[in-house]
């Protein structure tokens, strides 16, 4: 496919989505800012906010909102070491109507919902906190998409968040942090509630006091400090507006009146850099009592429907016991073969980087080899500041100086585009051409340089990304001509909790910052394409995805059944998985007593 033909594509998509958009606000009766040009109809739109404001007393906030900054101090607790895992910041925080998109109508012929499900449903339909849980495939995903609807439907405003960005892709929502402004959560509560109440951040603030309800999606990734301090933030940023008054349930309100939705499975992957699971947090455990009222766990798994041989391994491999039935069973899955184009489509899980890395590097030579293609690499363009070192010491999470690619290479998205449009950190494409100089402007400006044959010319790269399967096997393509993305390395005003530099990847389509992360003193920039060759990923990456032809690598899953049963648990069936360094792993497979005991107690409700 050529790139105009890519082109036109999109922008037939885009006129598609603004159609959709006017005849919505048509029905309901909204004014259509679409006649104004871009700019204008963003003024109008904060006027409009200025205006909400009127309805607080400023001042009387902001004295509330220190005092409660005071007293609501969180303190580091035992994951005062959390790591810097996640490796991005927002684009822009802007809140859009997105934010509480209309839904369409439910369809009959979309697949009816199970009992367990349906009951979800009905508690969050009444109004009370929500947590449901249950095994991989059985439609967590695909429930909340129903519960949002049915939210919606009743006129509540309703953001749809999730811990990683490919999860968000799954129910068009976006980042928890994102939707949150709090990046990657370092900093104390104070400062962000002082932070979301200048007028730079009122996009964030306006989000945190009109949303009625949050989703949050893949909970077991997330950190008990950061749930705690999103609460914390929630009841501070809406204390002026709805004081401390107690729910209609005679509830404290947590999250200051947010109604919370929350869905995932511990027994899949934890939070990174830290060893606390959400559910051990107090502040967890009084909005979600272990009671039928508040949790549901829906046991049926729909992922891998017709083979109940691979559904019965997963259980046990849950459980941290495989019977010998199991091991059978993954042993046969050690000599799966598959077709040509099978193996093309098929995705590699490992649970190291080094591997990972390994198997891209050979798959691209066997690329080269096979279609005589070139690889080209793109090394990065680097801005070091005059008083810096040169060469600048790189932190090891930097993107690559040099990045090798070629037509029909197999790629991942490295940071959050735009995830509305399933364009996340983690999604997979593939690699169709590359665009030459003087077809577009952008990449001429910030484009990074180019080696090999032809580099002159060569100024960007365009890819074709895989249909995301939403909740209800809808599928959508998109075609994505990427953006350039700028990491930095910042030495920050505050110095951070640690007192160490803040290693910020910021992007933006045209390479420039945001308000919002024009923060602290620049050392460095690199210029590099959100690319990285992803016919291997690591499990991480691969969680909430259904993958239909799969080959899992179990080397240094022992002793964490989540990363195994995480991993195994993307297969749709067992003949179309292939399991490798099974033996040496599945003695030492051990499953959290945690988990099994949080699990074993919703089994009895
Ligand atoms: N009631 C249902 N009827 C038919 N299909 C369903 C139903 N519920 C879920 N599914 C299908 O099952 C598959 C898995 O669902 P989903 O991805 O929502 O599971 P999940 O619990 O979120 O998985 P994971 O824990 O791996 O993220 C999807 O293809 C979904 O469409």
């Amino acid at each position: 496919m050529g790139f105009k033909t890519l082109e036109l594509a999109e922008l037939e998509r885009d006129k598609a989505r603004a159609r959709q958009q006017r005849a919505r606000q048509e029905d309901s009766g909204e004014e259509s800012g679409d006649d104004l040009p871009q700019t204008q109809a963003r003024e109008v739109f904060e006027e409009v906010e200025e205006d909400d404001e009127g309805e607080y007393d400023d001042d009387a906030t902001m004295n509330l909102l220190s005092q409660q900054a005071e007293d609501m101090e969180l303190s580091q607790g035992e994951d005062g070491d959390e790591t810097v895992a996640i490796r991005w910041a927002p684009i822009t925080q802007s809140f859009s109507s997105q934010d509480f998109m209309d839904v369409e109508e439910p369809d009959a012929k979309k697949p009816t919902l199970s009992a367990d499900q349906q009951r979800a449903v009905d508690i969050a339909v009444s109004g009370r906190h929500l947590f449901f849980t249950g095994v991989a495939g059985a439609g967590k995903s695909f429930t909340l998409e129903r519960i949002i609807g049915a939210l919606r439907a009743q006129g509540k405003r309703v953001a749809v968040t999730a811990t990683t960005g490919v999860a968000a892709t799954v129910i068009n929502g976006r980042t928890v942090h994102s939707w949150a402004g709090v990046r990657l959560g370092l900093q104390d509560l104070g400062f962000f509630l002082t932070m979301f109440n200048d007028k730079q951040h009122r996009n964030v603030r306006r989000r945190w006091l009109e949303t009625d309800v949050l989703v949050i999606d893949e909970v077991s990734m997330l950190t008990v400090k950061l749930f705690e301090k999103l609460e914390a933030i929630g009841r501070g940023m809406r204390a002026g507006k709805r004081g401390t008054q107690l729910d209609l349930f005679g509830n404290r309100c947590e999250f200051g009146g947010i109604q919370l939705i929350m869905s995932g499975d511990f027994a899949q992957l934890p939070p990174v850099g830290s060893k606390r699971l959400l559910f051990e947090s107090r502040v967890f455990q009084d909005m979600f009592p272990m009671a039928p009222s508040n949790c549901v766990l829906l046991r049926k798994s729909f992922r891998q429907v017709g083979d109940d041989g691979l559904k019965g391994v997963l259980d046990e491999i849950r459980l941290g016991n495989v019977s010998e039935t199991g091991r059978r069973l993954l042993n046969e899955c050690q000599f799966t073969t598959f077709g040509k184009e099978e193996e093309e489509r098929c995705a590699y899980l490992y649970a190291f980087n080094k591997d990972v890395e390994r198997r891209n590097r050979e798959r691209l030579q066997e690329l080269k080899q096979k279609t005589g293609g070139e690889i080209v690499t793109m090394a990065s363009r680097d801005v070091i500041e005059d008083d810096q070192p040169k060469p600048f010491p790189w932190p090891s999470d930097a993107w690559p100086q040099e990045l090798q690619v070629a037509v029909d290479a197999r790629v991942m998205l490295l940071y959050n585009v735009d995830v509305e449009r399933k364009l996340a950190n983690g999604s997979r494409g593939t690699v169709v051409g590359f665009v030459r100089r003087g077809e577009t402007v952008a990449v001429e400006m910030y484009g990074p340089v180019q080696r090999g044959e032809d580099a002159e010319k060569r100024v960007g790269v365009t890819v074709s990304f895989d249909p995301v399967e939403k909740g209800e096997s809808e599928v959508v393509e998109t075609i994505f001509h990427c953006p350039f993305v700028v990491s930095k390395v910042l030495r920050p005003e505050d110095e951070g909790e640690k007192g160490d530099e803040i290693v910020t990847m910021t992007g933006s389509e045209s390479g420039e910052e945001s308000e919002e992360e024009r923060e602290g003193e620049t050392l460095a920039t690199r210029y590099q394409f959100p690319l990285r060759l992803a016919w291997a990923m690591t499990i991480h990456k691969a969680q909430g995805q259904s993958c239909p032809y799969l080959e899992v690598n179990l080397n240094g899953c022992g002793m964490n059944a989540g990363q195994a049963y995480t991993a195994l648990s993307r297969a749709t069936s067992a003949k179309t998985m292939r399991v490798k360094s099974f033996h040496k792993v599945i003695e030492q497979v051990r499953a959290d007593p945690r988990v099994i005991n949080f699990l074993r107690q919703l089994e009895r409700l």
